[in-house]
């Protein structure tokens, strides 16, 4: 729709266009800046699994039917938008499942304790170094997809479909399910690039477990314990650099927020403030409403509280001297 001004509303964000090698592919419109949304989805079809198929992971007989059904209630020109995806199968696949659960398996994404299929989202290619990010929208009913990293006019927006923190041949092999050898520029990188790059992933996917058990507020109370708390802030500084250096925007968030604790639980105050509140500006991005969001908003207040104290304490010593 054109409005009164003569410009088009919504405003187009997106393209999808040819992408090589890869099919179609969703390309930015113009230039985007982190957080700014390319797309909102309600999902056409979208299914509960039985508290059965949760645990015995995805039967696929028994989501077909329900895939089945939900399609039969829609309007044709859905039903053609939905039929034109792209879809892969193994050979038992293509044997035992119709097209609608293939085309169903390869593109539907989990939404909270559903799966949904987002035809214009399932447009979007994959990266081991994605420049998009996405997240589901109870409130909204809707799957959002935002800009991760600054990206230009014209290049191709890219999401992650596997989690990140894994080797190149790790990776591939989880993508192994959607058919094709993925090519991006982590993947693509030359020989000892990859090794570094494999490096690191593991390095962080080994440092985010580590921390998790010590992200507490409570201080420590011995001398050893106030010596590793010390050390602890130390490596959540170069686990920061770890993760913008592998520009894995995705752990961004998870990575400030350990800098964060790790700062608070020796008291040092500014740092902790600094970082928490970079990780609520992410995670507000990434969904205003979530838990995680108001945790770190929580963190910001509670952290600036102290350090006024701090503040306070010291400026009140220096009177008294
Ligand atoms: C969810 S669809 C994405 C849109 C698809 N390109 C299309 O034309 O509709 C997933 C499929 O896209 C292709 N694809 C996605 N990311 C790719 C990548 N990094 N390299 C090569 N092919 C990719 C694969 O064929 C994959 O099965």
């Amino acid at each position: 729709m054109i409005d009164k001004h003569g410009f088009q509303w919504p405003p187009v964000t997106y393209h999808v266009q040819h992408s090589t090698g890869k099919g179609l592919g969703v390309f930015a419109a113009h230039d985007l800046d982190v957080g700014d949304v390319i797309l909102r989805e309600t999902p056409p079809i979208i299914i509960t699994p039985s508290a059965y198929i949760r645990e015995k992971s995805y039967p696929m007989a028994e989501i077909t039917k329900l895939v089945r059904k939900e399609f039969e209630a829609l309007p044709p020109i859905q039903q053609e938008e939905i039929m034109s995806l792209t879809y892969h199968g193994t050979a038992v696949e293509m044997e035992t499942m119709d097209r609608l659960g293939i085309i169903f398996r390869t593109n539907a994404y989990n939404t909270g304790s559903n799966i949904g299929l987002f035809p214009k989202i399932a447009r979007i290619n994959h990266s081991c170094r994605p420049n998009a990010s996405y997240y589901w929208s109870e409130k909204l009913n809707k799957r959002i997809v935002f800009v991760s990293q600054k990206t230009r006019k014209g290049e191709e927006i890219f999401v992650s479909y596997i989690p990140l923190l894994m080797t190149q041949e790790h990776r591939q092999r989880r993508l192994d399910r959607y058919g094709f050898q993925c090519t991006c520029n982590a993947c693509a990188q030359e020989r000892s690039a990859k090794a570094a790059s494999d490096e690191r992933r593991v390095t962080l996917s080994q440092a985010f477990n580590d921390f998790e058990p010590q992200l507490t507020l409570t201080p420590p109370k011995t001398q050893k314990g106030r010596q590793q708390a010390h050390k602890n802030a130390k490596a959540s500084l170069q686990l920061l650099e770890v993760v913008q250096q592998e520009q894995l925007v995705d752990y961004y968030a998870k990575a400030y927020r350990i800098a964060a604790f790790s700062h608070a639980r020796i008291e040092d105050w500014e740092p902790a403030v600094i970082w928490a509140n970079k990780g609520y500006e992410l995670k507000y991005i990434e969904d205003p409403d979530s838990w995680s969001t108001q945790e770190m908003h929580n963190l910001t207040s509670n952290f600036i509280a102290n350090w006024e104290n701090e503040l306070q304490r010291k400026s009140q010593q220096q009177n008294w001297r």
